[in-house]
Order: C-alpha cells, then structure tokens, then sequence
C-alpha cells in the first residue's frame, strides 16, 4: 500500500551523480539489490560499465547495480539529484507512486517541493556528509565517484527508523545516525554547510584557506547562519560553527565550490539563497551573507 513500505519494494536511487553513485554502490555491496533511475547517458554507462567508487575510508570497487530511466512503481526511494534535477525527479516519482522517499539533497527547501508533488506518500529529508565528486571523464568505461576523507555520515529523524532505505543504509559501510525532528536534521547539516560551501565557492579554496581570507566576514558570517538555524529551532552560536568547522579537514572542498568553478551557480540558491529567506521570515538581517552571496555570484559573471 502508498505510504507503507513493503519489504520486497524495490530499492531505488535516484540521480547516480557523485552521492547517488556512492550510495548506490554502498547499498550494492552491502547486498541489498539497488536500481539507479537517472538521464539517459548516466543510465546507459552504469548499465554498461557499473559504478566504480574510489574511496579513502571503504576502499575501491565496481557495482554493477540495475539502471533504469523510470522508477519501478512502489519503490523505496533515495533521492540524490542537485536542486536543479528537483522538479524532474518529482515528476518521475509522482508517476511512479513510490512506497517511500529518503531525500539527500542539501539545503531545506527541497522538502516541501517533494511533499507538495507527493502527496499520500512519506517523504522525509535525511542529509549526507561526505566529501565526493563524480570524475569519469566520459562514458567509455563506469561512472567513477571519488570520496576524500573519512567522513561518510548519513542522518535522518528519528521517526523515520523505519523506512526501507534507512534500514538498507544502516547496513553499509557508512555512520548512520537516526535522530531528532526533521527540522533538526535538515539545520544540523545546513548550519555547517551554508558557510562551509559559501566560503569555499568564494575564496576558491580550500575550508582552512577560505576561512582565513577575511576572519571578520568568516565570523559575521558565522553569526548570521547561527541566529537562522536558532530560529528555525537549532540553538546555535558563531562559536559552535566555528569549532565545527575547525573539526573538518582543512583542505575540504565543497560540491558548490565544484559547481562554481565549472561556472555553475549550481545550488547557490538552495544553500545560500534558502538561508537568506529563511532569515528573512525570521526578521534575521543577514548582512555578511548576502555579501558573501554576491561575492560568488560575481566569481560567475
Ligand atoms: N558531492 C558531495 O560531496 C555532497 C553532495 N551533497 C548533496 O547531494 C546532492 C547531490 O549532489 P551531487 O551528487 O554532488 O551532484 P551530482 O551533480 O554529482 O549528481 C546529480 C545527479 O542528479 C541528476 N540530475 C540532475 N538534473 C537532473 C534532471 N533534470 N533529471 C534527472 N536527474 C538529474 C544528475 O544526472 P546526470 O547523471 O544525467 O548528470 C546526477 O545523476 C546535492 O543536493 C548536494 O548538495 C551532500 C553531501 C555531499
Ligand atoms: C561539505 C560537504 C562535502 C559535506 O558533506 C557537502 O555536503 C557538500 O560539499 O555539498
């Protein structure tokens, strides 16, 4: 039945880009039986050739999981696409009726884009921490993912422990953590991110470098995504964004930094955009943050 998740309901992963693919495979070699859904050239080289994972924290393999370009109906639904593949990805899933949908995408409005395309079906917004990038150069051979570093972490709310996919995912190599609201999970990750992907994109550099370029913006900056995230019910300080930031590796990029150096906004908009609305329905001024916005924004003119 919608909305109750069988356990023989396929297995799907849709957008088998660099988190989509990682994920994938994860599941794949966990042994749970996955189908990637994608555009056409994706889905033909994995059908073809597989997905091969270089990873500093599981190591180096090639999945070969299904591919397909539709969803299979009342499946059980990762979705991985950036903001910009959304709207398709909705519509292939309202055709499809899925069981579930577990959305990895980073930021907090794809949420209610997915809800509002979806109605009658669980959807629930879990987030994924982990340094990746598709690198296949063509389609000759597997759609390569390349993880760097050791941080591999999925979290989803703590009511949705149930779902077909969080089960599947507990099984893989990756930290899985069930935990929170929903609205938690979404501003734990995105109160880190936002400035993590912001700074990276700007200053063109590594997390270490960006935030040392202008320490007074870094901090202003800091500040204002924390009274965002504290607004939206995730107590936060520019203290506690810093000392997480201070945690990750220095030389960590983000996929938004990706994306802008490929002359992409990319999900400019859903990170930094969705903070900037956010703070203004809390009557939050976000000075530094729309400076900071501008600032990439003008990397891509
Ligand atoms: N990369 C990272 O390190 C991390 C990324 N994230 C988040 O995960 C999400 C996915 O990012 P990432 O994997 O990097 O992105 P990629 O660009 O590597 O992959 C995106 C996938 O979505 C598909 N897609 C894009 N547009 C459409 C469309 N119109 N219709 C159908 N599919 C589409 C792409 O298709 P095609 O294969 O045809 O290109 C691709 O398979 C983002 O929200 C990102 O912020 C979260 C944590 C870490
Ligand atoms: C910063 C990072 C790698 C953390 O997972 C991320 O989410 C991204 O680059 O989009």
């Amino acid at each position: 039945m919608r909305g109750m998740p069988r356990t023989d309901a396929p297995l799907v992963v849709l957008g088998p880009g660099a988190i989509g693919g990682l994920v994938a495979a994860l599941l794949e070699r966990a042994g749970h039986p996955v189908t990637v859904v994608g555009r056409a050239g994706s889905v033909a080289q994995v059908a073809a050739h597989g997905i091969a994972v270089e990873s500093d924290l599981v190591g180096s393999w090639t999945a070969q999981p299904a591919a397909a370009a539709q969803v299979p109906h009342g499946a059980c639904v990762i979705v991985a696409v950036k903001a910009e593949g959304l709207e398709a990805a909705a519509a292939l899933l309202a055709a499809a009726a899925p069981a579930e949908v577990l959305s990895l995408l980073n930021g907090v409005e794809h949420l209610d884009a997915l809800r509002a395309a979806l109605p009658g079906t669980r959807v629930v917004a879990g987030t994924i921490a982990g340094e990746t990038l598709r690198t296949s150069a063509g389609r000759d051979g597997p759609l390569t993912v390349r993880h760097r570093g050791r941080l591999l972490r999925v979290v989803a709310p703590a009511d949705a422990a149930g779902l077909a996919s969080v089960r599947a995912l507990r099984d893989t190599a990756a930290d899985v953590v069930v935990d929170g609201t929903q609205a938690q999970v979404l501003w734990l990750k995105l109160r880190f991110l936002a400035p993590m992907a912001l700074l990276t994109s700007r200053w063109d550099a590594g997390l270490g470098e960006a935030l040392d370029r202008d320490p007074a913006g870094a901090q202003a900056l800091l500040a204002e995504v924390a009274a965002v995230a504290s607004a939206e019910g995730v107590p936060t300080t520019a203290q506690d964004l810093h000392a997480i930031l201070a945690g990750l590796p220095p030389t960590m990029r983000s996929s938004l930094q990706a994306d802008v150096e490929a002359g992409r906004a990319g999900e400019l908009d859903a990170i930094g955009g969705a903070v900037q609305r956010r703070g203004r329905s809390h009557g939050v001024a976000t000075p530094a943050l729309d400076t900071t916005i501008a600032a990439v924004e003008a990397r891509l003119r």
